[in-house]
């Protein structure tokens, strides 16, 4: 029998740092993600690496494949016709917004998202004719860049890139248990010092992209409802500001330090850098009023998660988040991905915005340490 004996570089990364995992994907993943501790004697706590979400008990998503759009290319699904591509164009199309000019159809010839979708991208999936190969498969497909976790100085664990990744590039998606966040809340789980990411992320992505300018639109029930004004007098220790030219951006805590209204609203309040006179309003539906749900959902990464875990907090993060979906179009659950929001260097720390509302959690403040010039302070 021949024994196998490790590679050199195993060897030399075992005798050099105090802690070092070849792979913590355990061959899970594409590509071998090595886990390694410069900083002191410290293992990474265990968890189970998962590829996947899976779901809590008492979760269900919709997986009827009538419900699904699938698409009939025989080609590489580059062109307008294919059903799945037109499908996040036209929900991108279809929201009520101030500014639609980033209205794709998704991925360009390169694989890559040049800029977010807010009403989320459809990628080619297993109902559609096309190849598995085709343009319109991205996330499906896997890590594609070199990644590690290594033990940053003062916020644990995190991840950097072990090459150059070019801007709209994927990079992973955010892995977990989904729950309901009204279990998660019960059994003590609370955003900003665990594993949380929201699945209903696109409401705050959607305030975020009021900075050009508001056009006055309807409100109705179960709806985001935004609302410019030219007082900027607001108090905003209880904020997550976004801010853009000319005009800000917040979410409002209402006493019950909820997002949401006594009318199913989302409370946000814009306050323009320059004098604007009324007040103009535009609606956003969350997603939990088109099934007749208190709840949202929200992935629990602490027992069950992959590589993104890891990837810690920045106020001017170097990825950005997109819901995709792939094979399930139910609109509760979209996979979270991350895109690099512009090339990002070999060797650099991985960071995304958590957005968490400032304030939310009842006797928690989490100082932020991502060290940006436009730090927001805290996390939470
Ligand atoms: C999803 S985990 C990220 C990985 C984490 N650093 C670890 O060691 O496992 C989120 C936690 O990391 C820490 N963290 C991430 N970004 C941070 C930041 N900018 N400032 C302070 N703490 C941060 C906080 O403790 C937060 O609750």
């Amino acid at each position: 029998m021949t024994s196998v004996s490790p590679s050199p570089l195993k060897t030399l990364c075992q005798n050099v740092f105090s802690f070092f995992v070849e792979d913590i994907s355990n061959g899970k993943e594409t590509l071998q993600i090595p886990c390694l501790n410069w900083v002191d004697t410290r293992s990474v706590p265990p968890f189970n690496y998962v590829k996947d979400c899976c779901l809590d008990s008492g979760v269900s998503m919709e997986t009827d494949n009538g419900f699904m759009i699938r698409c009939g290319c025989s080609d590489q699904c580059s062109l307008s016709h294919c059903s799945c591509r037109q499908l996040t164009e036209d929900e991108g199309q279809g929201l009520t917004r101030p500014n639609k000019s980033n209205i794709t159809d998704g991925y360009d010839n390169s694989n890559r998202l040049m800029s977010k979708l807010v009403s989320g991208l459809y990628e080619c999936n297993k109902y559609c004719q096309c190849s598995s190969s085709c343009g319109n498969r991205v996330i499906q497909n896997g890590i594609k860049h070199k990644l590690m976790v290594f033990k940053t100085k003062d916020i644990g664990w995190g991840v950097l890139t072990l090459e150059d990744i070019p801007q709209g590039s994927f990079v992973c998606s955010y892995v977990g248990l989904i729950m309901n966040d009204e279990i998660a809340n019960r059994t003590g789980l609370d955003f900003g010092d665990n594993y949380l990411a929201e699945l209903d992320y696109i409401v705050l992505e959607y305030a975020k992209e009021c900075d050009g300018g508001i056009s006055g639109t309807s409100s109705s029930e179960g709806s985001l409802v935004l609302s410019s004004s030219s007082n900027s007098d607001s108090d905003t220790s209880n904020q997550i500001s976004t801010t853009g030219s000319n005009m800000s951006c917040s979410p409002l805590l209402n006493e019950d330090n909820d997002l949401i209204d006594e009318d199913g609203h989302y409370l946000v309040s814009l306050s323009s850098n320059t004098p604007q006179s009324g007040l103009s309003s535009y609606s956003i539906p969350l997603t939990r009023s088109f099934f007749n749900e208190s709840h949202s959902y929200v992935i629990d990464a602490s027992s069950y998660g992959n590589v993104a875990r890891f990837i810690n907090h920045s106020c001017s993060p170097n990825l950005f988040v997109q819901n995709v979906f792939v094979d399930s179009h139910d609109i509760r659950f979209p996979s979270v991905a991350f895109f690099a929001q512009s090339l990002i260097p070999a060797y650099s720390q991985l960071f995304w915005d958590y957005n968490y509302i400032i304030g939310s959690v009842e006797g928690k403040a989490v100082k932020c340490m991502c060290g940006s010039s436009n730090c927001r302070g805290r996390l939470i």
